[in-house]
């Protein structure tokens, strides 16, 4: 029998799950409120786990943890705003991060619609407006695949990043285009 922690099949050393946090604390990353509404119900959290996928179409993926309390109504709802922070949004960040009640995280903030229903954040870099076309289970998350059917108009000001656990701002619009640069 293998070692505990090892795989029986590779004898590979399996990566602890601190271990593994640990090392994403140090990966810097943009940062979205994710929200919905409709049957299901208004619900939003906190994501860093965000990307894009293809322009054609313009598809997004999000990772939601199956125990989130905004995960019923994302799954209900079949549709989602992506919310791209600027920097002075840290503390509805914090709001939306977990443990605060669903309707109180949406008390701070001005919200807006753009054609799904679900509710976009003023002020924002960007927002994704998104019907979700696949969903696939991996470990603890639902990895949502989403089709991108609204945009907002681009905002203007720094990016939020989180990084070492903690938010940062990073000024964007400072460097020149290549072409501009040329
Ligand atoms: N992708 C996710 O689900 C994320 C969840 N969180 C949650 O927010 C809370 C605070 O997180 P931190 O202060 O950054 O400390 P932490 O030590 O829990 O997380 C450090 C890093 O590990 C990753 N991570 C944490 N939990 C994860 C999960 N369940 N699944 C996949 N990746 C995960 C994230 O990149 C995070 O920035 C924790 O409850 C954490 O679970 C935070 C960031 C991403
Ligand atoms: C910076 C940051 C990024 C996060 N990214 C994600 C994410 O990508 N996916 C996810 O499911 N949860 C993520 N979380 C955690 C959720 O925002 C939080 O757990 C969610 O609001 C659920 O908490 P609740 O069950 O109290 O509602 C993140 C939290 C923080 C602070």
């Amino acid at each position: 029998m293998a070692p505990t922690g090892t795989d029986a099949e590779t004898g590979m050393k399996a990566v602890e799950a601190g271990a593994y946090r640990a090392a994403m604390a140090g990966v810097a990353s943009a940062v979205h409120l994710v929200t919905t509404d409709g049957p299901g119900g208004r619900a939003g959290f906190t994501a860093s786990a965000v990307c894009s996928v293809s322009d054609a179409p313009p598809t997004l993926l999000v990772c939601v943890n199956r125990s989130s309390s905004a995960f019923a109504a994302v799954a209900q709802n079949a549709a989602l705003c992506v919310s791209t922070l600027s920097a002075g949004q840290g503390e509805i960040a914090a709001s939306f991060g977990g443990g605060t009640p669903q309707e109180a995280r949406f008390a701070s903030g001005r919200w807006y619609e753009l054609a799904t229903g679900a509710p976009a954040l003023e002020g924002a870099l960007t927002a994704f407006d998104c019907r979700i076309v696949r969903r696939t289970e991996v470990g603890s998350h639902d990895v949502l695949f989403c089709e991108v059917v609204a945009l907002s108009e681009a905002g203007t000001g720094d990016a939020l990043v989180y990084a070492d656990r903690r938010y940062h701002s990073i000024p964007v619009g400072m460097v020149p285009a290549a072409q501009d640069a040329a």
